[in-house]
């Protein structure tokens, strides 16, 4: 497949495009900060930027009728709802985590964490010094799927990839569900498996649990 990468020179822009290129994808349009090396019409567009990057994704997307497979963290009401419009003409994958592990962790906590309703309940992340968002967009999807009012404590240390702790205590015992992204490869994979789900839609919008539902 023909692709672009928005924010091409970052920690995950770089990896994606290597390993995209490692699986014989092309690298067609590649854009980031105040540059855009624009070749051919990309089948699909890879968006791992910021949040002030999407109106120039979307307006690839729309000029190529590109499919999108975004991970960027961080966006707003109004950042969905331009997502969402998008796709009613091409095929959009957003999710705040591509790892398989984290959406295995959302499958199990939506089955069962209602269980734990009486107990207290706080979400941990860690992540490297250099990311820029706080919590990290993993940790408000595990509190939107857990969906009750809870506390979340970020930490910025060193060049961790990604790690999440969900804690259920009560007086006499404590549970802790945790995942731990041991390289960021594990994201660009993912993003991989997303931009081949895409090539086989047309439109709609879609979370990457709904790629991995044969899976999990
Ligand atoms: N969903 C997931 O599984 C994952 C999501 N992420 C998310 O992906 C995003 C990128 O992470 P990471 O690669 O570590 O971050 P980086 O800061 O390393 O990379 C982001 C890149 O995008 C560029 N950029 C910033 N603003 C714009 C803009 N307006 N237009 C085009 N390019 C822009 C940055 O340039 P400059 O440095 O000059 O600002 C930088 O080169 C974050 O939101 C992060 O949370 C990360 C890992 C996994
Ligand atoms: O910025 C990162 O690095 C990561 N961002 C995502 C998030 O905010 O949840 C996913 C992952 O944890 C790494």
């Amino acid at each position: 497949m023909n692709f672009g990468v928005i924010g091409y020179k970052g920690r995950m822009g770089k990896l994606i495009l290597e390993l995209f290129q490692e699986h014989n994808h092309t690298p067609v349009l590649l854009v980031d900060k105040n540059e855009i090396i624009e070749k051919e019409k990309p089948d699909v567009i890879i968006d791992f930027s910021n949040k002030d990057a999407l109106e120039t994704t979307i307006y690839f997307c729309k000029k190529y009728s590109s499919n999108l497979v975004i991970g960027t963290t961080a966006l707003k009401e109004e950042h969905f709802k331009l997502l969402k419009e998008l796709s009613e003409n091409v095929a959009v994958v957003q999710s705040y985590n591509f790892s398989i592990g984290i959406n295995i962790l959302l499958d199990i906590l939506e089955k069962y964490s209602k269980i734990f309703e009486k107990w207290d309940c706080e979400i941990v992340e860690t992540h490297h010094s250099k990311k820029k968002d706080k919590p990290s967009g993993t940790a408000i999807l595990l509190k939107n799927t857990i969906n009750r009012n809870l506390e979340i404590h970020s930490l910025r240390l060193g060049g961790i990839p990604g790690d999440h702790a969900i804690f259920f205590s009560n007086e006499g015992e404590l549970i802790q569900f945790s995942h731990r992204a041991l390289s960021r490869k594990v994201f660009a994979l993912g993003a991989l498996k997303a931009a081949e789900f895409v090539m086989k839609k047309t439109r709609g919008f879609f979370t990457f649990k709904d790629i991995l539902k044969e899976e999990i």
